[in-house]
């Protein structure tokens, strides 16, 4: 297969090596600093593109895809708040686009458990929930997508939680919630420590004792690894699918 790199930083040269690893060609890496070359005809030279970028640039990056037809991957976060006129593009166009904030297996058993934990616990009021992510220094948004898509699977299954509030605390900041006092906010914490890679945990506490459910990635190349096998799921289909559709976690 094929393949164009949108966005060549950390995630980027991570995905070209798994690619190659599966007999896969890279025939494009875009950059800030060439990109002139995302163009139409070049994108027209690939199977599948895959999208690593800014939360700045992703979305003219995946219009462009759409528009030349090429099937893409989006790993960027940050862009979310638009997905539906991105869908309905897609789905106008007969476009091909698979999205997920985080690409890793591990993640997506534990979004899977996540939903299945809060619907139990819903049943406990007596329970508070809040959720903390960890991650590097350069990350530019927060809090991350994979955070925002936990605290919607928790918002989904417990009555009492409407909607997510966020505090970033960096360097040596101490973190403070004194301005989240609504208990109908599943309150994310996060936090900026140098090279650390993604370590979510879902915390459920009460007077008496806490729950803690946690997922640390100890490096890359997960999600790179999932980012590869979704360019291979979405190459020969044509929609808008989100990564829960490549993944089976039902129980046989
Ligand atoms: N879904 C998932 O599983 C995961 C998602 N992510 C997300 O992926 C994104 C990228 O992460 P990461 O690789 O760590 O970030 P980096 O900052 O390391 O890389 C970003 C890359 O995008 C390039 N870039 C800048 N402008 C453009 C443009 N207009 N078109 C194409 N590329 C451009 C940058 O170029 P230059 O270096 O020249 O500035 C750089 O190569 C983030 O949003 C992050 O949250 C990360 C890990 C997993
Ligand atoms: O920026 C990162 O590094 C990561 N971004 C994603 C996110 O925002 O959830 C996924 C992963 O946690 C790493």
């Amino acid at each position: 297969m094929k393949i164009a790199l949108l966005g060549y930083g950390k995630m980027g040269k991570i995905i070209e090596k798994i690619a190659i690893d599966r007999k896969h060609e890279i025939v494009l890496k875009i950059d800030r600093e060439n990109q002139h070359e995302l163009t139409t005809e070049n994108l027209q030279k690939a199977d599948v593109a895959i999208e690593f970028s800014t939360p700045g640039t992703a979305l003219s990056n995946m219009e462009l895809c759409i528009m030349a037809g090429t099937p893409v991957v989006v790993g960027t976060t940050g862009w979310h708040g638009n997905i539906e006129a991105v869908k309905e593009l897609c789905e106008q166009n007969s476009g091909s686009l698979i999205h997920a904030t985080n690409f890793s297996v591990g993640v997506n058993i534990f979004f899977h458990v996540n939903k299945v934990l809060a619907k139990l616990m819903n049943n406990y009021p007596y329970y508070d929930v809040q959720v903390e992510e960890i991650h590097h220094t350069q990350k530019l948004d927060s809090p991350s997508g994979t955070a925002i898509t936990i605290a919607e699977g928790i918002i989904e299954n417990i009555d009492t939680k409407k909607s997510w509030a966020n505090v970033l605390t960096t360097g040596s900041d101490e973190a403070s919630n004194d301005n989240v006092e609504d208990s109908s906010e599943v309150l994310i914490e996060s936090f900026r420590i140098e090279n650390v890679p993604g370590t979510h945990t879902v915390i459920y506490d009460s007077e008496v004792d806490s729950i803690e459910f946690k997922h640390t990635a100890h490096n890359r190349n997960g999600f790179a690894l999932g980012a590869v096998l979704a360019a291979e799921w979405i190459q020969n289909k044509k929609g808008f699918y989100s990564v829960q559709d490549m993944f089976d976690f039902s129980i046989k």
